[in-house]
């Protein structure tokens, strides 16, 4: 049984977390400035420990983290990742290293145990059994492993059957995805998705309860759909600098399979019989302001932002950003609009980050991952019911970045003028979207309550639009600057659609093209 005592919680959190955390992919709080590393609780779960660790910053709110935890002997081969200390005698670890350590969880989730995790028994790790772990698949020969995904939160692989994403940074609630991925699987009808097998949570007296973990059916992905975009975009580019512009029928049928999956998903979440955290809500005062006021302060920190950084984007990209920040005006009038407009779409629970990379091909289908919500949102925010054309917008937005990246960054294309390759990338962006757009449509055999009028279905879709390009534009300027033109012709496309609903006196000037 693995113990701590004070000493080594104090060393633990002084001398070995700091390094420890900052070197793990996993930790989020790298880019700001750490206080301290607080052991806040320590879990048993059977042989094992879970540390909680909430970090603290000298400015902002403060984080918590879940890190398994074991010893093991030295000969024990760990990969370095994973390697908490090392002693003259033993090793500290990561216990998601440990193959004991992975059985213990989907023993638990098998058997839907239910583990006092305190002394007091204040505080419990309960394991939830989904529709999607077979009884057949007992825990006791399971294999398993720890997959090199290396992200945000650490995965595991039973039996090549079943996926396991252990929570790094922890909500103190239930994780949206597990609410997304058990509706999904147990209260609708839709098939794109990896069934929910179940999920372990932490509980305690008179709070929340936390999720650490969920497990799902495993997918054999080909590849996911940004890669797939990127194959049609190879054999479409191939033409370009031949003055040919051509698309194949499957590129056509594939998008259109996708924007029917997407319809099917929504449908799926439409569920006007369901409880509160799933029953459709109207378009009412307080949501439209929540909007408003998001879209608001989303708009002032990229400005900020983009003037910032505005000396170190290249001359086009210095274009694009002026004709964005010349557009402050009319932006913030067309966002007002969501305060007045009659709207009587209804609003449903959504995927949240919505993108060409969140969807896996399978055997010819399409199956749709990563249902935690937006990296930049609350947990709170996470939750709130959405227009679902907030996820067809990031989708769109997605095919737009797809053209973009590849027309604009590619060798074969080095030699054609910016101005053609718009004209070129625009052509085919629109096609996209309007097939996918309408296999969306089509699979509610519209109109239906979530799209009330055509009018509604304008307003909203451009709403979105906006706010996802205004997003990318700061997710961009953080991680990718190279990239930042692409949110900004986005942002730019949106501005002209804005002008082309407004009299033809009130349209900004062109600035420049933008390319
Ligand atoms: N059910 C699954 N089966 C197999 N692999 C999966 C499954 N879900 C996700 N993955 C793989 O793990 C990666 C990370 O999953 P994701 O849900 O995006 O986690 P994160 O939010 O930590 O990035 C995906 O890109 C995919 O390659
Ligand atoms: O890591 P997540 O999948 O949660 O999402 C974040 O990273 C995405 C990039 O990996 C980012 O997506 C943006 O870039 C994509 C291409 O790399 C593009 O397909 C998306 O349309 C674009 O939004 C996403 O915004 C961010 O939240």
């Amino acid at each position: 049984m693995t113990n701590v005592n004070n000493a080594l919680i104090n060393h633990l959190e002084t001398n070995v977390f700091p390094s420890y955390f900052n070197a793990s992919r996993w930790f989020a709080g790298k880019a700001r400035s750490q206080k301290d590393f607080r052991i806040q609780h320590t879990l048993t779960f059977g042989e094992f420990l879970i540390l909680i660790v909430e970090v603290s910053y000298h400015e902002g709110p403060s984080e918590l983290y879940q890190l398994p935890f074991t010893e093991v002997s030295l000969d024990m081969d760990i990969p370095e990742k994973g390697v908490i200390e090392k002693t003259e005698t033993s090793q500290w670890i990561d216990a998601i290293y440990d193959v004991q350590f992975r059985k213990e969880l989907f023993a638990n989730i098998f058997n839907a145990t239910t583990l006092p995790s305190s002394a007091d028994q204040s505080s419990f790790l309960a394991s939830i059994k989904g529709k999607g772990l077979s009884d057949s698949d007992t825990p006791e020969n399971i294999e398993s492993h720890v997959l090199p995904v290396d992200s945000s939160n650490s995965a595991m692989l039973f039996g090549g059957k079943y996926f396991l994403k252990l929570y790094r940074k922890l909500f103190d609630q239930t994780n949206p995805e597990v609410e997304m991925v058990s509706f999904l699987t147990q209260h609708s009808d839709f098939k794109n998705i990896p069934a929910y097998a179940g999920s372990l949570t932490w509980q305690r007296t008179g709070q929340p309860d936390i999720t650490l973990g969920m497990m799902q059916q495993a997918i054999r992905a080909d590849k996911d759909n940004w890669m797939l975009t990127g194959d049609f975009l190879n054999d479409f580019m191939y033409g370009v600098p031949n003055g040919m512009f051509g698309i194949k029928e499957w590129v056509f049928e594939q998008v259109t399979l996708l924007g029917k999956r997407t319809g099917e998903m929504h449908l799926g979440l439409f569920a006007p019989g369901a409880d509160d955290a799933f029953a459709p809500e109207a378009f009412d005062d307080t949501y439209r302001a929540f909007l408003l006021h998001r879209l608001t302060d989303l708009l002032d920190r990229r400005y900020a932002l983009l003037i910032d950084n505005y000396q170190k984007l290249d001359e086009p990209t210095q274009r694009l950003a002026w004709i964005f920040m010349e557009a402050r005006e009319l932006i913030d009038d067309f966002a007002k609009e969501m305060l007045t407009r009659p709207l009587d779409s209804l609003r449903i629970r959504i995927h949240g980050d919505y993108h060409l990379g969140q969807v896996l091909t399978q055997d010819g289908d399409f199956i749709i991952i990563d249902f935690e919500g937006e990296p930049e949102a609350t947990i709170a925010e996470r939750k709130i019911k959405h227009s679902p054309f907030k996820d067809v917008a990031g989708m769109i937005r997605s095919y737009h970045y797809a053209v973009s990246a590849k027309l604009f960054e590619s060798h074969e294309t080095k030699d054609i003028s910016s101005e053609k390759l718009q004209i070129v990338s625009d052509r085919w962006y629109k096609l996209m979207r309007e097939t996918y757009f309408e296999a969306y449509l089509e699979a509610f055999g519209w109109p239906h309550p979530l799209f009330n009028s055509q009018h509604e279905i304008n307003f909203l879709l451009l709403f979105f639009l906006l706010e996802k390009a205004v997003y990318e534009l700061g997710y961009e300027i953080s991680y990718r600057p190279s990239w930042v033109k692409i949110p900004l012709r986005g942002i730019v496309e949106v501005i002209r659609e804005i002008e082309k609903l407004k009299e033809p006196s009130v349209r900004i000037s062109r600035l420049a093209n933008p390319s």
